[in-house]
């Protein structure tokens, strides 16, 4: 294959209309247009070359969501450096641990970060929102003009992207510049991605979904992108009734959903400017899906995973009704299949293990060949998600391998029966989890959140299940929680709540 040049979509912009609003922040209230980001970039480049960053160095950044992630991302383009967004609930030892693996030559950290970014062995540079004068602010008014850039490809690493190390160390997924790339034009199309698109971005930045869905996406076409630093489900419905701010595009994993339909602002919400509401990164219950047809707003699922830059697949918009529950099918230049134990097609309606192929799949892991090796057969990446098929090639995401437990010699997946007990209208947030038990080796657990004010007991949530479901998947005992735990995209933290109740996390399948 020819080797593709790198090519700079924000100075691209910036060329041709410069006043353009490209980022939007809502906490700073900063709103840059493409001429001012590029300028931006421009001195943040010029101020790492003077600290001595080259071609294929790793620079790390600690910070809710802001404008800078975007500043560095690109910067690191024309300098050939590495990004590292790093996931903000992490402890001092996790991140120690990253950078210990990825060795950035700095640390970019929000003032909120402080604390963490001392304890850590790096050399820093602080963002301070509230400040004029901050380091950041200080270096990018001292830079000088800006190195020329460096003529990358796009299979030079763009980012090292570590994932949340479920099952071990965590594992830092490399993305390339040709995956990103690949990733806006497979995405941008189907979501009808345009220079006039302004898209609300919630999920957290450092993480793929609130990355590349659709944020570089909507830069790449030229439109705008409106920054919450943290979700809030009323200010997100605000912002989406706001005709000033015009928002067109929104994403999310299934919780911000979750929250926004059971706010009180939620039935008044103006939804009619939204073009595409896309949900995914994790299984989104049908009752959440069907309340929002039930506002206009069919959601348009979609599957993917940092290793696939994210989009792996995604229902079409037309589809979003006909196919509820699918996550449509390959996105353009991918292909997926879903096989056995033994390699072989899993034939339409039978579940097996997805695995996609295409030029937005990580070539593999930052200094870890050994999971790279692991996760790949004849170039194709082993998901480890469990999914079916339908006769007419949608794929169904049926759950995490590592969340499906065994109850009697029957698999059980845990999201089609949280998707029953998301239909008690007591039910506010739902979980299930195996659990062990003698007789039939394990059994499930029901982890519940129920809505105030609204009685719901053991016997009832078992008693809705039987009849919904078959005998070997109804739970055979709840817990009613305050709330579920959450990693900071809002996927619940299944680990936790086996930690919780299990005294251990130990997934059947591993
Ligand atoms: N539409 C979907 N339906 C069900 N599950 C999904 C969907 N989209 C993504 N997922 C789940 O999310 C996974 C990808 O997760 P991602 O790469 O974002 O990491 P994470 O969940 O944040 O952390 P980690 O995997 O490191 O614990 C997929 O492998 C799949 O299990």
């Amino acid at each position: 294959m020819p080797t593709i040049p790198y090519y700079d979509w924000i100075a691209h912009h910036a060329g041709r209309r410069p006043r353009q609003l490209a980022i939007h922040d809502l906490h700073t209230g900063r709103k840059i247009s493409y001429a001012a980001l590029d300028e931006r970039i421009g001195r943040l480049t010029s101020a790492l070359a003077a600290r001595g960053i080259a071609r294929g160095d790793r620079i790390a950044l600690l910070a809710p969501n802001c404008a800078e992630y975007f500043e560095l991302q690109f910067a690191c383009g024309r300098l050939g450096a590495i990004m590292l967004p790093l996931n903000w609930r992490l402890t001092v030892p996790e991140l120690e641990y990253i950078l210990g693996d990825s060795s950035p030559k700095l640390l970019i950290h929000d003032r909120s970060f402080a604390p963490q970014a001392t304890a850590l062995s790096a050399s820093l540079l602080e963002i301070d929102h509230d400040r004029a004068d901050s380091a950041y602010e200080r270096a990018l008014a001292e830079a000088g003009p800006p190195p020329a850039a460096v003529p990358l490809t796009h299979d030079d690493i763009g980012m090292v992207m570590y994932t949340s190390g479920t099952t071990g160390h965590p594992k830092g997924a490399i993305i390339t510049h040709g995956m990103v790339f690949w990733n806006c034009v497979n995405l941008g199309i189907p979501a009808l991605i345009t220079p006039e698109t302004v898209q609300l971005v919630v999920l957290p930045l450092f993480h793929t979904g609130g990355l590349n869905c659709y944020a570089n996406p909507v830069l790449h076409a030229g439109g705008t992108i409106v920054i919450m630093r943290n979700f809030d489900p009323g200010q997100a419905l605000d912002c989406i009734s706001d005709s000033a701010l015009g928002i067109t595009h929104f994403f999310a994993v299934p919780a911000p959903y979750q929250f926004m339909m059971q706010h009180p602002k939620f039935q008044a919400a103006d939804l009619s400017r939204l073009r595409i509401a896309g949900v995914g990164g994790a299984p989104c219950a049908l009752p959440i899906l069907e309340t929002w047809i039930a506002r206009g707003v069919p959601l348009v699922q979609g599957w993917g995973m940092t290793e696939t830059s994210p989009a792996g697949t995604m229902l079409d918009a037309a589809d979003a009704i006909r196919k509820v529950g699918s996550a449509g099918k390959a996105m353009m230049h991918t292909a997926i299949r879903v096989i056995d134990d033994e390699g072989r097609d899993v034939p339409a309606g039978g579940i097996g293990e997805l695995l996609i192929k295409g030029p937005n799949i990580t070539p593999g892991y930052w200094n870890n060949e050994a999971a790279t090796a692991k996760s790949f057969t004849d170039g194709w990446l082993h998901t480890g998600d469990a999914a079916r098929l339908d006769e007419e090639g949608f794929v169904y995401i049926v759950d995490r391998w590592k969340d499906m437990y065994i109850s009697g010699g029957e698999n059980v997946y845990p999201a089609e029966v949280e998707n029953v007990l998301f239909q008690i209208p007591a039910v506010a947030d739902a979980a299930i989890i195996g659990v062990p038990n003698e007789r039939w080796g394990e059994v499930g657990m029901a982890v519940i959140v129920r809505k105030p004010d609204q009685p719901l007991a053991e016997g009832d949530v078992i008693q809705h299940c039987l009849g919904r479901l078959a005998k070997f998947k109804v739970p055979q005992s709840v817990a009613f929680v305050d709330a579920l735990p959450r990693n900071a995209t809002g996927k619940v933290l299944k680990r936790e709540l086996r930690v919780q109740f299990v005294g251990r996390d130990a997934p059947s399948i591993s």
